[in-house]
């Protein structure tokens, strides 16, 4: 399956929505082509699904969904552009008093950028870094989270996206970049 067109049934981000605004969908960044009152549609194209989860997923999945940011919001978390690196699979999942404890395995590509207590967005939460190990990483998520998100969902071996904090790749840029000059 090279593209998709995904039609995801919503309440609250349907509530201004116009078309041609960005929805993001598991964190995969999506443009609105069409809106009824209980849903929205969106194209997909080919890199959206070689890098996410979202060619696996089936009529009736719970999906995370956010809207832009709105230029006078709180911002909470880090920056999250919608743009997901790559996938990650679950290797376990563990209770640790009110939280609960994801472990991830991911490429080295994507562990290159992953430091403890800095950030990470798993479909589309932004999320602290609580460990990092040579293949896997790890993330404590708090009751709320739990309750607003479809992680909750999840079990071990299952797909998630990721993206990198972008902070950590334009520094690495410049400083590799000039050291090469
Ligand atoms: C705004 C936007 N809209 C779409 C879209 O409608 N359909 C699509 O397939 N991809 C879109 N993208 C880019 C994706 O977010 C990006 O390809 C994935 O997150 C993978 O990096 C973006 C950034």
């Amino acid at each position: 399956m090279n593209s998709a067109v995904v039609t995801i049934g919503a309440q609250k981000v349907l509530i201004d929505v116009q078309i041609g605004d960005s929805i993001a969908v598991n964190g995969i960044c999506l443009t609105v082509t069409s809106y009824t009152k209980k849903d929205f549609t969106a194209d997909v194209m080919h890199e959206s699904l070689r890098r996410s989860s979202l060619f696996q997923a089936k009529i009736g999945s719970h999906v995370n969904l956010e809207r832009a940011m709105p230029a006078n919001g709180r911002f909470g978390g880090h920056i999250v552009s919608g743009h997901v690196d790559g996938t990650g699979v679950i290797q376990s999942i563990v209770r640790d008093a009110n939280a609960i404890w994801y472990k991830i395995r991911a490429s080295a590509d994507i562990l290159y950028y992953i430091v403890e207590k800095g950030s990470i967005t798993i479909d589309g939460i932004s999320l602290t870094v609580t460990r990092v190990e040579k293949e896997y990483f790890s993330v404590s998520i708090i009751p709320h989270t739990l309750g607003e998100t479809n992680l909750i969902d999840k079990r071990i071996g299952d797909m998630v996206n990721l993206e990198n904090d972008c902070v950590g790749k334009y520094i690495e840029k410049f400083v590799v970049g000039r050291q090469n000059e």
